[in-house]
């Protein structure tokens, strides 16, 4: 919350660094803050003469409520009032499908972590992710507990749409809107009401083009993108804009998406990574990887050195595959040796 000793203190420019939205309240009053970003807002008030508030019939004296007023319903609007930032979330065992407790008692994953989901079809990959987004609290079929920062979650982070506690990056990503990328990425700023909203959206389409195959441009319409270009820019506009914390992922398909880069990109952000994968390469690049069995949590693995080594040869054959694709793509013929190459 903004309290009044708070906000005199600062100066306008620190204001609107750690509250960009105000600069809309400022013009919206019409007060021209141009050149009084080293003032405070006592010594901004002051400048003013009285005939000049007469004639624009404003009672500056009421600037601070009004503002004060403004900062703390716009941070509730945005979610961030309480917001205290997520440093670790831990899962408390629960049940397997026959009702056999899980055995690992606790996991506790951190920032920047990311953890691999693996198991046969149906074993309850998908169910763990839902606990995860639920923050389930012994209430789910697999009576498993959720904690944030080692402790019971605010029960906001199940009901607030503006600060979600995860964020979902499905499988099938197809966009139905008549908008082209520079206009969705917008839409989605604006919302966030995040300042330099130019270089945002800039931002993201060039780390959406560094995660596909194929490059696309503010310009190019959303429906006219490739599965995995609206992945690409899905990854993107999570890891860059999204302020959820955690990011739960349902399998990132091979084709069309650099999916080492898109995982570097939203550890990079601070964000914790949980991807059910069916995928070697993914289950290896994760720290850890989580094994479901029947509907349990079977095993813990840490990803061990010999296996680390494993992923680089993996992410060698890997690479031949994706050359393999982009010669073919491109209307090359391919070469016998291209194994050692
Ligand atoms: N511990 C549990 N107790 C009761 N039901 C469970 C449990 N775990 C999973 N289930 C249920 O089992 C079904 C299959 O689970 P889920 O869809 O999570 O599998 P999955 O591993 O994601 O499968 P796939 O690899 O095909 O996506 C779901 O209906 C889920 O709710």
């Amino acid at each position: 919350m903004v309290t009044r000793e708070i906000l005199m203190q600062m100066k306008i420019d620190e204001i609107l660094s750690k509250y960009p939205f105000v600069l809309t309240y400022f013009e919206n009053n019409k007060l021209d803050i141009s050149g009084s970003g080293k003032k405070t807002l006592m010594e901004y008030k002051k400048q003013f003469e009285d005939y000049e508030l007469e004639e624009w019939a404003m009672d500056l004296s009421k600037l601070d409520e009004e503002l004060i007023l403004y900062m703390n319903q716009m941070l509730e609007f945005l979610g961030e009032e309480k917001e205290q930032g997520v440093d670790s979330l831990t899962i408390l065992a629960g049940q397997d499908k026959s009702g056999n407790e899980e055995t690992f008692g606790e996991l506790k994953i951190e920032k920047s972590d990311i953890i691999a989901i693996v198991g046969p079809t149906g074993s309850g990959k998908s169910r763990l992710l839902a606990d995860i987004e639920w923050t389930a609290q012994r209430d789910t079929p697999t009576k498993r507990g959720i904690l944030i920062n080692g402790e019971v979650p605010d029960k906001k982070w199940r009901f607030s749409s503006s600060n979600k506690l995860v964020a979902q990056l499905s499988q099938n990503m197809n966009f139905v809107i008549d908008l082209t990328v520079g206009e969705f990425i917008e839409l989605h700023a604006k919302s966030r009401m995040v300042e330099r909203e130019a270089e945002v959206v800039a931002r993201i389409v060039e780390a959406a083009n560094y995660l596909a195959g194929e490059k696309f441009n503010l310009e190019t319409p959303v429906t006219s993108l490739s599965g995995g270009q609206s992945r690409a820019l899905m990854i993107a506009d999570t890891a860059i804009l999204s302020t959820s914390p955690i990011v739960l992922i349902d399998e990132i398909e091979n084709a069309g998406i650099d999916r080492k880069k898109a995982l570097k990109l939203l550890v990079g952000e601070e964000k914790i990574v949980l991807i059910a994968t069916h995928d070697p390469t993914l289950a290896l690049m994760a720290k850890k990887r989580i094994v479901i069995k029947n509907g349990g949590i079977s095993k813990i693995i840490e990803t061990s050195e010999n296996e680390k080594d494993v992923l680089s040869e993996l992410e060698k054959m890997d690479s031949i595959i994706q050359n393999l694709r982009a010669d073919l793509r491109g209307g090359n013929t391919v070469k016998g040796d291209f194994y050692n190459a």
